[in-house]
């Protein structure tokens, strides 16, 4: 009987396998899906810990989400060369701002996330089963996106507490998920959090997924992920003249460094061809950015 059921399953196995490497579509969903499984199972089974441990919702439980979600990489065939971690070694909070090129990024995030730091998720993220619960457990600001003034709320709540309670924020400027290889304009909501706190901005750069993800062409694949931690930006004696500014060079070293850990060239660099190329033309203001 028992060898019955060891059969079927490596029969099953089998047949995964190989459809897996027989079909794109079949391999992408079933790793996609086994990376939800493995997010809602896994939530499901920390939620109780942080709760014994912690009592409820606190900063202090994503110590222990990260150490569970440390360990995902590895079934995903991920791995991460991380430059600059010392730059988070800022004396009190800080603004971390990151690209956000999807789901999977949160294995990037648990990778170098400091402690004492909470991330500002969209708030339909609550309703997201056990993964909801963790993250609410986990202290994450929620906002609407939909409405700007109840966002602006919010984090200028976070203005006044983060200093209080010594925490680092962490914020996706793009507002969204994308994996084109390039940043999408930035929301200026972090910059305007950093200002109203007078804290540091932090940015961290992930290198471009595009190799080894890209839903559109049904790829996931191992891969590696370089991950660059910048230098901090002051915001001592800024005002919210200035928030523009701050966000136009966030995002230009971001962009930067963003094509230099993905392999491509320089966006400031002057272009050699006669007729410069889309992507060599530099970006000066957001605003440019269509
Ligand atoms: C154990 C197993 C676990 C398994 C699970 C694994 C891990 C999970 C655990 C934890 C991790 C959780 C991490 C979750 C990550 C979730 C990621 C997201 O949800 S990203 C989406 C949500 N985030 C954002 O949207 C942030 C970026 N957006 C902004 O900052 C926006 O600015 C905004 C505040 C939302 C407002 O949006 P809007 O579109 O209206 O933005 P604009 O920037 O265009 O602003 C319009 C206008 O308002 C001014 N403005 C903006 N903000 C402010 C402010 N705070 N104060 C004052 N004024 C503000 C801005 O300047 C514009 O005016 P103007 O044009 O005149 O300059
Ligand atoms: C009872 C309800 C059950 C609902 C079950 C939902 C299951 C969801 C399960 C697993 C998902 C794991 C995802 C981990 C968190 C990912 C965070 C994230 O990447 O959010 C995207 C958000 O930043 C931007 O959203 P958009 O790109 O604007 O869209």
């Amino acid at each position: 009987m028992e060898l019955g059921w060891l059969l079927w399953g490596a029969a099953v196995l089998l047949l995964l396998h190989l459809l897996m490497e027989l079909s794109p579509a079949v391999n992408f969903v079933l790793r996609v899906g086994f990376y939800y499984v493995l997010c809602i199972v896994c939530s499901g089974l920390t939620a109780p810990v942080c709760l014994l441990v912690n009592g409820g919702r606190t900063v202090k439980n994503m110590r222990i989400i990260k150490t569970v979600v440390k360990s995902f990489k590895y079934f995903f065939g991920l791995r991460f060369e991380v430059k600059g971690l010392e730059n988070f070694e800022v004396e009190g909070p800080a603004i971390i701002v990151s690209n956000h090129q999807s789901m999977l990024d949160m294995m990037g995030l648990m990778e170098i996330l400091p402690d004492d730091c909470v991330q500002v998720a969209k708030k339909e993220l609550m309703y997201a089963g056990t993964v909801g619960l963790i993250i609410y457990l986990g202290g994450v600001i929620f906002i609407n996106r939909k409405s700007t003034s109840s966002a602006k709320m919010v984090m200028a709540e976070v203005a006044k507490t983060m200093t209080a309670d010594n925490v680092k924020v962490w914020v996706y400027p793009e507002g969204t998920r994308n994996c084109t290889g390039d940043l999408l304009p930035f929301k200026k909501g972090a910059f305007h959090l950093a200002v109203q706190a007078q804290v540091p901005v932090i940015p961290v750069v992930y290198s471009s997924f595009t190799t080894f993800y890209n839903p559109k062409k049904n790829l996931f694949t191992s891969g590696k992920i370089k991950v660059e931690v910048l230098p901090p930006i002051e915001t001592k004696g800024l005002t919210s003249d200035d928030v523009s500014d701050l966000t136009d060079k966030c995002f230009n070293i971001m962009r930067e460094t963003l094509f230099k850990l993905s392999g491509r060239p320089d966006p400031n660099s002057v272009c050699p061809a006669a007729q410069p190329c889309a992507q060599c033309i530099p970006r000066q203001s957001t605003e440019a950015f269509t």
